[in-house]
């Protein structure tokens, strides 16, 4: 396989639940690309917050961890694994006490520029010849540049239903917090209406292979389908 200089980046960005990451893990498993998690980072300096026992209001102190913050992505077969000052969070940063203060860390200027160094770099060195990128800024900040940008949304009640069934059974809790955690990032990146020459993929009506397949379609049309002359869908 030839690797280009560049990888081909698809940015991904869409409100909590909308699919982002597994919509975007999977159509990069099938584009044969890198995927990054973004989120991934914001959910482990609030690990690393709320491990320090530091004040999530106090932006002072969340901008005092950056200096340390030992952030690390490992692939593995099932799932890359992250890691903060060797320890292993893959399963903490999705524990309902990180989602409840991710926000506060998210919120600070400081921070978003510090983590966007971190993601800058891991796009540039995938070893793939495409990375799949998802977050809330990807498409506007992070990597505006992109081939391919995607707004990801669907429907607020979709979204929250999704995420009950994965998460608990107590719908009114999981609504109210998706709600609020949405309105608070929504103050510091506008990830609820596309920019320009961003296209936007409204999932509400569309099963999750029928999702991925958007995405890998809208890839295909845009940098083209390598296996075209092999007989794929
Ligand atoms: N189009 C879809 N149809 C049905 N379920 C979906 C669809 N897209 C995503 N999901 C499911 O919704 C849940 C939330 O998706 P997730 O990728 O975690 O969203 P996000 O990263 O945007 O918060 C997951 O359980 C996922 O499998
Ligand atoms: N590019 C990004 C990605 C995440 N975030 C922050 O990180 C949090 C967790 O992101 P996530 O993608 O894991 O959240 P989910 O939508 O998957 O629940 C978000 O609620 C935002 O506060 C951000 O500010 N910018």
């Amino acid at each position: 396989m030839t690797t280009t200089a560049s990888p081909v980046v698809v940015a991904v960005d869409g409100p909590a639940g909308s699919g982002k990451s597994s919509v975007s893990r999977a159509a990069a498993r099938e584009l044969g690309y890198d995927f990054l998690d973004t989120g991934a980072a914001y959910r482990g300096l609030a690990w690393h917050a709320l491990d320090a026992g530091i004040d999530l209001d106090d932006a002072d102190a969340v901008r005092g961890l950056l200096a340390a913050f030992d952030y690390r992505v490992v692939p593995a077969p099932g799932g890359a694994h992250v890691s903060v000052g060797g320890n292993d969070v893959t399963e903490a940063i999705r524990e309902p006490r990180v989602t409840a203060v991710v926000s506060s860390v998210a919120r600070v200027p400081e921070v978003r520029v510090a983590l966007n160094d971190v993601f800058r770099r891991l796009i540039r060195e995938t070893p793939s010849p495409g990375i799949v990128v998802e977050g809330r800024d990807i498409t506007t900040v992070v990597a505006p540049d992109a081939q391919v940008r995607i707004l990801l949304t669907a429907d607020e009640e979709v979204r929250i239903a999704r995420r009950a069934a994965e998460l608990t059974p107590d719908q009114a809790a999981t609504a109210r917090q998706l709600a609020e955690r949405d309105k608070a990032d929504a103050k510091v990146v506008d990830f609820l209406t596309a920019a320009d020459g961003v296209t936007t993929l409204d999932s509400t009506h569309l099963n999750f292979a029928e999702t991925i397949q958007a995405v890998v379609d809208l890839v295909h049309d845009t940098v083209g389908d390598p296996t075209e002359d092999g007989g794929a869908l």
